[in-house]
């Protein structure tokens, strides 16, 4: 295994210090520090974070690896700063048994490019109608502790309920993708003056925000753990400052996409554009924002959803929701927040980590510490590329557009998988 001496890097915007990688762990820090042997990174004016954490990451595998793999994700994962990514269970099969997501799991070790922890589905088949084997999920090799349909509301009260009550018994999460299906029939895009203006069926905020004011009730009520998908109206963000305010134990994230783009984009007509719950507008942003910084909103998260050509290049009303967010998802937050590095850390990889219970992420780099870590360039500036992106798909809404920031390298417990801004494998 190579030894890494990282020279003059600023830990979370701290003072320049150097950094000693050895043995997968970061075996010394300090300044003036020298290895014989070790290779030496130059990593003057950079910054040092630990590695990001996804909470909310589709890889499509198995079932749609036209679309992206496990590899392939993870690929874009680790050029993006991340070395730990939750992946959604809305595959075909879905990962609703203990043999998908052990699946899952080990195509992410066999990949070996950041940690995968797979997510269980909570009804068999996403369909809404019967727990999952939760219990079997938890006890697999992949121990799974967060359960989502996400893609689909778990919309039935009841199921919603024994869901939170069942994973009590490990600690478990169910992570909601709040969406009132009866409300949302036929939606297209956020309901408001653009939809009206372009005749397109809407997608009330509303949708969102009854079902996490019924599922903090419920969650409150059953002294459960709950998890609020990709929140994107302000009136989402005071039903979780309520709930939050009483104590109840709700987490929340918000998309990078969430944070900068309106539902004005809508009026391109572009697919790219299209995405569940809906580009929403410039006051929802500004709460989103908000809250983010508050932590009302704890942390962001990409809902990285890749899709084939063929069902993002056609008519909006037959495009799938859903853009690309793994490898441009530090450079909008940077953009949204500015160089603020310690919120960075905590809303991107030490609360993701917590939340999802994964050991030796989210931890500053620090002496004795599992090198898992991203060292980003703040001064650059790049235009993104779609052709240009690992992922196997090209959907990413900003196209073209110069954006802040780029990751220089990448460490997954002390072996490289991003050098020079390039994946390593
Ligand atoms: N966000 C999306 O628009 N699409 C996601 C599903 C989801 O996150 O709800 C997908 O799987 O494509
Ligand atoms: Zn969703
Ligand atoms: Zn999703």
């Amino acid at each position: 295994m190579t030894t890494y001496l990282i020279k003059g890097v600023s830990v979370v915007g701290g003072a320049p210090t150097d950094l000693l990688v050895r043995d997968g762990v970061v075996a010394e820090t300090g300044r003036g520090l020298s290895a014989p042997g070790a290779t030496v990174l130059d990593a003057d004016g950079l910054v040092a974070l630990p590695g990001l954490v996804d909470l909310h990451t589709h890889l499509r595998e198995p079932g749609r690896e036209d679309a992206e793999t496990v590899e392939t994700g993870s690929r874009a994962a680790a050029l993006g700063g991340y070395t730990a990514v939750c992946a959604m269970a809305n595959t075909s099969p879905v990962a609703d048994t203990a043999g998908v997501v052990e699946q899952v799991w080990r195509l992410g070790r066999e990949a070996g490019l950041v940690d995968v922890q797979p997510i269980g589905a909570v009804t068999v088949g996403l369909a809404g109608e019967r727990l999952a084997e939760l219990g079997a999920m938890a006890d697999s090799a992949a121990r799974v502790r967060i359960f989502s349909d996400d893609g689909h509301c778990v919309a039935d009260p009841k199921l919603m309920r024994r869901a939170l009550e069942y994973v009590k018994a490990f600690d478990g999460i169910i992570a909601q993708h709040a969406e009132e299906p009866r409300l949302t029939e036929g939606a297209q895009m956020h309901e408001g003056e653009v939809s009206t203006r372009l005749g397109l069926t809407g997608w009330p905020a509303v949708a969102e925000e009854a079902i996490i004011a019924r599922d903090v009730l419920l969650t409150e009520h059953v002294g459960g753990r709950l998890h609020v998908c990709h929140v994107s109206t302000a009136g989402s963000v005071e039903v979780l400052r309520q709930a939050k305010a009483r104590g109840v134990r709700v987490t929340a994230e918000v998309t990078p996409h969430h944070l900068l783009l309106t539902d004005a984009r809508a009026e391109t007509y572009d697919p790219v554009y299209k995405v569940n719950p809906p580009l929403r507008t410039a006051t929802d942003i500004a709460a989103l924002r908000a809250a983010l910084v508050e932590g009302v909103i704890d942390i962001v998260a990409t809902d990285h959803a890749p899709h084939a050509v063929e069902d993002k290049e056609c008519e909006w009303a037959y495009a799938r929701p859903g853009m690309l967010g793994l490898e441009t998802a530090l450079s909008i937050v940077l953009d949204v927040l500015g160089p603020e590095w310690h919120l960075i850390a905590e809303r991107m990889s030490r609360t993701p980590a917590r939340i999802a219970g994964l050991d030796g992420h989210g931890l500053d780099p620090a002496a004795g510490v599992p090198a898992n870590l991203t060292l980003v360039d703040p001064a650059a500036r790049r235009v993104i590329e779609p052709a240009d992106l690992a992922s196997r798909s090209r959907n990413t809404p900003y196209a073209r557009m110069t954006l802040p920031g780029r990751i220089v390298a990448t460490f997954l417990r002390g072996e490289p998988t991003v050098l020079d801004g390039k994946a390593v494998k």
